[in-house]
């Protein structure tokens, strides 16, 4: 009997031990499979965060932007936000134009003086428009504000580019380049970001880059000297459409209006 017991006994702690041993590959099974998942779900957060920092230190690259003077996003209305910077030397090497040429330099952005379909829409009267607020902001006579060449229409995407005047990234002043502009502006015709990426504008100041934010109906202007040295950042994708409408001080430059399409 006493043996009996015993092998009973036995054979209930054989069972016992298997029992924990089941137990024991299952909860490791079951740490395994945690363990796996937390390894995955980590492994995709360490992802995401490496693309987030490569796509920002990639769209970082072509403009290392200090400041942004105007994001797309915003809406400077109804006056224009005006940066005032001290006038370059430039002038001086060409005839005064009292009433006309820069005495007050600066850079200037609105989005009050186009709607968003007006720019789509493009009016013939956008010029004076323009002309109007560059006078008042850069106290001005706007009779002796002359639209000049070029003017023009600019639609730019990703790909190569074909002529050097085709390369619109390089830093440039529009004094030099062009000879009679005194005052630049630029009228956006789609929006940065949503229309396309890269594209912003900069304005390359000593102490650091500067962007304008394109948006459609966004008018920027500003004197055409060294004090605003700029380039446009590669576009990386979409389409930008922009008009360059120049001013000179110089009725020798000037020009009637382009027929704008
Ligand atoms: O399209 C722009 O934002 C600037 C173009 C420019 O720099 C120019 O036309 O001289
Ligand atoms: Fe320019």
């Amino acid at each position: 009997m006493a043996l009996v017991r015993q092998r009973t006994a036995q054979g209930s702690n054989a069972t016992e031990i298997e029992k924990k041993i089941k137990r024991g590959n299952a909860l490791r099974q079951g740490s395994a499979w945690r363990w796996s998942r937390g390894s995955v779900a980590l492994l995709l957060v360490a992802l995401s965060l490496c693309g987030a920092a490569m796509w920002l230190y990639v769209t970082s690259l072509d403009s290392e932007v200090t400041e942004t003077l105007v994001r797309g996003s915003e809406l400077v209305s109804p006056q224009p936000r005006v940066y005032s910077v001290e006038c370059s030397e430039d002038y001086e090497s060409y005839k005064r134009y009292p009433g006309c040429t820069p005495q007050k330099c600066g850079r200037a952005v609105t989005d009050s003086v186009v709607t968003r379909e007006e720019a789509q829409a493009l009016r013939r009267d956008v010029r004076e428009r323009i002309q109007a607020v560059i006078a008042e902001t850069f106290d001005l006579d706007p009779a002796m504000v002359y639209l000049t060449k070029p003017t023009f229409f600019s639609r730019i995407n990703s790909t190569a580019a074909k002529t050097q005047h085709d390369e619109y990234w390089h830093p440039h002043i529009d004094k030099v380049t062009y000879g009679s502009f005194d005052y630049t502006s630029l009228l956006y015709l789609s929006d940065y970001g949503s229309d396309f990426t890269g594209g912003r504008f900069i304005f390359m100041d000593q102490n650091g880059n500067r962007t304008v934010e394109p948006r459609a109906g966004r008018v920027s202007f500003f004197t055409s000297g060294s004090e605003n040295l700029h380039r446009v950042e590669r576009v990386t994708w979409g389409t930008r459409y922009a008009i360059t409408v120049s001013f000179t001080c110089d009725p020798a430059h000037a020009i009637s209006d382009p027929t704008l399409p």
